[in-house]
């Protein structure tokens, strides 16, 4: 049986984006209707949450106070965020009947939550602590995807002997592995030394496109860029990317030298682009222009996607060598050679000027402050008073991505960069003196912010556009 709870709101988007800013609550879907978010379901730690819109057909009106009881670890850090919500409370947190401390407070509809501070246990802690420092479950993951034997097994290979012999292991190395994932619901064992998957080895099997198998894979990208995590401690004392100190170069250089690597990386944002790009190309006004340079253009999957939705458009591509290399086959075996011009360059160096419109997609979050700047510097002096500089991000800050993720930290450990919000997207711009004119809302947090050089605005000139539809 599950329970779903279900609160009418005036304004879902609204709702969903305090319960996400306060409880960190993961907005898992939504419909819109009209243009407007209808409905929205949400996860709150587990517990599913759905937000409608009030309409005349339901029949209860909001809000209806029901108990809303939230516990929570951190409480102060949640009473802090409601307090920066403008939000009412009834006061500081203060210990209840049980001695529990818990404040109440009230969302935009005016349903009011008690917010109670988790007892944890001594137990519990010790639990909690060996899950967050376990490092063999993730290694035995890993392993067990790089074998392939998620595969195999799929495949109808389930006893021990001849899973070993197929995934070249030690049998009974690779025994004690399963029988100890088998503790850990990645495998079954229904009779001694036979294997079957759960749905969670299921999810380990190999599904053709860069999927799960592939990141977890310890000769993959992947694996590399996770145990980049090692260089931690270097990153949080220097404020530097960890990468060149566990695997000897950076990791631009990196995927420079392997093209298998960099083949990889360049399919895993050509999967992104195949959700953004197509937003991005609806999104933005591009009657305007003819002439859009992608700066750091990746697998070439925007520009592409432009110019195809696009056809008055011409476009100029610049990215490392290698990348720029695999983009030029990627336009000719698209028919879009002739409208393309490649740039094997450096986004640090002066850029060809001429474009109407440069458009910097995901990359600034690869680098830190004064690198980002400095490349919209680059792109800023390229489009010169006429230009526009568009950067095209997906924005942790915004309620449809789930704000625990561990991105952030993992843009430092690998590259030294870092996740921001749009105030620091106009901050690292104003730095170089390009003011945001207008910022467009995507799906699933996708932002695009458009500059121009800061003498052609008022700085308070910032129109809100429009969002997708889903
Ligand atoms: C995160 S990827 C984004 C790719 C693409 N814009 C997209 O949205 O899918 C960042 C890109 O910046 C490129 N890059 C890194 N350093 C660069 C440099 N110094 N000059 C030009 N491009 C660079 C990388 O090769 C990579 O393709």
């Amino acid at each position: 049986m599950a329970i779903t709870v279900c609160l009418q709101y005036d304004d879902v988007e609204h709702a969903s984006g305090w319960l996400h800013r306060v409880f960190g609550a993961t907005q898992l879907s939504w419909h819109e209707t009209d243009g407007r978010v209808s409905e929205a379901e949400l996860d709150l730690d587990g517990t599913p949450l759905l937000l409608r819109c009030a309409t005349a057909g339901d029949v209860v009106p909001p809000p209806v106070q029901v108990p809303l009881l939230v516990t929570v670890e951190a409480l102060d850090t949640t009473y802090r965020r409601v307090l920066a919500e403008g939000s009412a409370v009834t006061g500081a947190p203060e210990p209840d009947r049980d001695g529990r401390r818990a404040f109440t407070t009230t969302d935009p509809q005016g349903y009011r939550w008690t917010v109670t501070e988790a007892t944890v246990t001594d137990v519990d802690a010790d639990r909690l602590l060996g899950t967050l420092t376990d490092l063999c479950t993730p290694y035995a993951v890993r392993v067990l995807a790089t074998l392939r034997v998620p595969d195999r097994i799929d495949a109808g290979v389930t006893a021990l002997e001849p899973l070993a012999s197929a995934c070249g292991a030690d049998p009974d190395a690779l025994g004690r592995l399963l029988r100890y994932l088998a503790h850990r619901g990645v495998v079954s064992e229904p009779e001694p030394d036979v294997f079957t998957l759960t749905g969670v080895g299921r999810l380990l099997c190999d599904r053709g496109a860069p999927g799960q198998r592939d990141w977890l894979d310890l000769d993959g990208l992947g694996a590399r860029m996770d145990l980049a995590y090692r260089g931690l401690l270097h990153s949080v004392r220097t404020g530097t990317a960890g990468y060149e100190q566990v695997h000897g170069r950076t990791f631009w250089a990196d995927l420079d030298a392997e093209p298998a690597l960099r083949a990889y990386f360049d399919a895993l944002m050509m999967s992104q682009q195949h959700v953004t790009a197509p937003q991005v190309a609806e999104l933005y006004d591009w009657s305007g222009a003819e002439h859009v340079m992608d700066v750091g253009g990746g697998s070439g999957a925007l520009l592409a996607e432009l110019l195809h939705r696009h056809p008055h458009l011409r476009g100029t591509f610049v990215d490392r060598p290698i990348a720029a290399e695999a983009a030029a086959r990627r336009f000719a075996a698209e028919g879009l050679a002739e409208r393309v011009t490649i740039v094997a360059g450096d986004f640090f160096s002066p850029l060809p000027g001429g474009a109407d419109v440069y458009v910097v997609s995901r990359a600034l979050t690869d680098w830190n402050d004064r690198d980002a700047s400095a490349i919209l510097r680059r792109c800023a002096d390229a489009a010169g008073a006429a230009g526009r500089v568009l950067v095209v991000e997906v924005l942790p800050t915004e309620p449809y991505v789930p704000y625990r993720s561990p991105f952030d930290l993992q843009m430092l450990a690998v590259v030294g960069g870092r996740e921001r919000g749009l105030s620091d997207f106009r901050d690292i711009a104003s730095a170089v003196d390009l003011d945001m004119t207008t910022v467009l809302h995507g799906r699933a947090g996708l932002t695009v912010m458009e500059y121009v050089a800061a003498r052609r605005t008022e700085p308070a000139n910032v129109g809100e556009g429009t969002r997708v539809s889903s």
